[in-house]
């Protein structure tokens, strides 16, 4: 059996002096699709920020993609994000710039240098996505899903062994959140591993997998029931 790609074992997640979550024990394995839920307020995003080393984990243990929480240090997180995928509700794209260009930005910060292999890596993460032809647009002349499948894909470009996404379709109409959970739903049967936050309980009917609740300060495993 490999090791998890994530493990959180009696963690306490505090915004500020506020506790949010306490006694966290969750995992996370290779090819996992969780979802992550709770009513606004509950701490999801708090959880999520942990992960990616925007908060720090003060009490507990917590290991991802190989790196120790309890003990990273400021030095460690732009590594510890190359090997993690973030996908926020707001898109984050740049706008001052097209898709290409936005994904290139990511490959130079992130420490890329051969021109064609950069080229040839956003054509392979914009295929993914069905994003191919968009590429020399700007953010503002893509709708909203087209602007979270760029997204997902600049959250590719390093391969990540986790995909951490944080309501991805919190912005989106139904219609356009069932294409771009698809999107999801196909880079996980692709082998990535992906934990995402959602309160969009439509999404997790129709797509039924592990799900992960976040509840008067605890985070607990549900069942869901078949309908
Ligand atoms: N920057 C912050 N400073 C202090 N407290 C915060 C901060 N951000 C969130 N909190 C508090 O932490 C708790 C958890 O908030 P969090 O944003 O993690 O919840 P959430 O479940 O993600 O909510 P939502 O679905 O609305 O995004 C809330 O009580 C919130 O008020």
């Amino acid at each position: 059996m490999s090791k998890p790609i994530l493990q959180l074992k009696n963690a306490s997640i505090f915004q500020g002096d506020s506790l949010v979550l306490s006694n966290v024990n969750v995992e996370i394995n290779k090819g996992d699709f969780v979802y992550l839920i709770g009513k606004t307020g509950t701490g999801k995003s708090s959880f999520m920020k942990t992960l990616y080393g925007d908060l720090p984990l003060t009490e507990g243990e917590g290991n991802i993609v190989d790196y120790d929480l309890k003990h990273l240090k400021e030095k460690d997180i732009p590594f510890l994000r190359r090997k993690l995928g973030v996908v926020f509700q707001d898109f984050k794209l740049l706008t001052d710039r097209t898709i290409n260009d936005n994904l290139l930005f990511v490959l130079k910060a992130t420490g890329w240098k051969d021109k064609t292999e950069m080229d040839t890596r956003v054509e392979e993460v914009l295929a993914k996505v069905d994003m191919k032809t968009k590429g020399f647009k700007f953010p503002h002349e893509l709708s909203g899903g087209e602007q979270q499948r760029v997204a997902i894909a600049r959250a590719l470009l390093n391969n990540p062994e986790l995909i951490l996404a944080d309501e991805p379709t919190g912005n989106l109409d139904p219609q356009t959140s069932v294409e771009v959970m698809e999107v999801l739903q196909d880079i996980n049967k692709n082998g990535n591993t992906i934990l995402m936050a959602t309160h969009d309980y439509a999404l997790l009917l129709k797509y039924p997998s592990k799900t992960l609740k976040c509840d008067e300060n605890a985070v607990y495993e549900v069942v869901q029931r078949k309908g």
